[in-house]
Formats: C-alpha cells, sequence, structure tokens
C-alpha cells in the first residue's frame, strides 16, 4: 500500500493540532502510549481474548476506526523521527489474534526504548497483519483514514 498520500494529510493534522493546543515541548511518549492505548482498545473492541464470554466482536466500522486511531499515532511518530514507510507491507498469513496483539505491543515497546526505523518497520509489519486478519483492505483503510482525519480537524475547532 502506498503511504506518502497519508504521511503527508498526517504531517498537516499534526501541525494544526500543535498549532491550536500550543504544543511546545517534545510529545513522543505522549504519542508512543497513544499508540499502545489504541493498540488495546482494538484489542477490546475484537474480543478476542474474552474466553469468558460469548459476546462477539464489535462490528466491522467500530474496530476500522479503531484500527487507524493507531494508524495516526504511526504516521504521527514517523514524522517525529524523519522515519518512513513508503511501501506498507506483510505477512498474509491467518494467526491468533491474541497472540498478535501481544507481539505487537512487544514490538512497540523495543520502539520506545529504542526509536529505529527498522523498528517502527517492524510495527507496520505487524499493524500489516492486523489488517490482514481483520479483514481490512487497503482501500477501506484509505477511506477510514481520510474520515478519522477530518473529524480530528472537526474536533480541534469545536474546542475538542
Ligand atoms: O498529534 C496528534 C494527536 C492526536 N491525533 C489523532 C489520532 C487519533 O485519531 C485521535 C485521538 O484518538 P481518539 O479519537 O480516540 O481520541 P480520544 O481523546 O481518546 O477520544 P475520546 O475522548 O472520544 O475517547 O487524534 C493526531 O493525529 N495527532
Amino acid at each position: 500500500m502506498e503511504m506518502t498520500a497519508l504521511f503527508n494529510m498526517q504531517r498537516e493534522l499534526d501541525a494544526f493540532i500543535e498549532g491550536s493546543k500550543e504544543i511546545t515541548y517534545d510529545v513522543f511518549e505522549e504519542k508512543s502510549l497513544a499508540l499502545l492505548i489504541e493498540l488495546s482498545e482494538l484489542a477490546n473492541e475484537t474480543r478476542c481474548f474474552k474466553y469468558w464470554s460469548t459476546k462477539g466482536a464489535s462490528p466491522q466500522p467500530v474496530l476500522l476506526e479503531e484500527f487507524v486511531d493507531s494508524i495516526h499515532f504511526m504516521l504521527s511518530l514517523g514524522i517525529m523521527k524523519g522515519f518512513t514507510c513508503d511501501q506498507w507491507q506483510g505477512k498474509k498469513e491467518k494467526v491468533k489474534l491474541t497472540t498478535l496483539f501481544i507481539d505487537t505491543q512487544r514490538v512497540i515497546l523495543q520502539f520506545i526504548a529504542e526509536p529505529t526505523q527498522a523498528h517502527y518497520e517492524k510495527i507496520w509489519q505487524n499493524y500489516y497483519s492486523l489488517a490482514y486478519n481483520l479483514d481490512f483492505d487497503a482501500a477501506a483503510i484509505t477511506d477510514a483514514y481520510i474520515q478519522k482525519n477530518q473529524k480530528n480537524y472537526e474536533r480541534q475547532r469545536t474546542g475538542y
């Protein structure tokens, strides 16, 4: 998946948010924690680990919105550190979701401890697997990203 357009949209959104909230300090840790939380919110909506319950996953649009919140913070962290992901690729392999969520938490924590391009790419690969295992295709992700990106502007404008 081609990512240049999304990186550009994210750069503009970040500048808008940081301007409107007058952010003058380094928010790398804040964005990193936000990413971990968005990942957990997605896991929670899939309910994949809730062996104690018979209730199923939330509807696909709910999962997709949680997913693209993570994508916002992934793009944003890359922009902060000068890292890219020109072609988003990964494995097309059905795996156990719970294991994949834990592994993704692990690679995010690795990146936070040591923010390198290699660690950054590893997170993108995990998110590719998440997308594949949750049946999101490139077009659906792009559409949902654009929609949430617009919503984020509206929220800033309405004093969120
Ligand atoms: O510098 C930033 C800060 C935030 N966001 C975006 C990412 C995400 O899409 C949204 C924050 O997530 P969410 O919408 O879940 O925010 P929340 O404050 O947790 O929402 P709620 O109060 O509805 O739970 O803001 C950015 O893109 N760049």
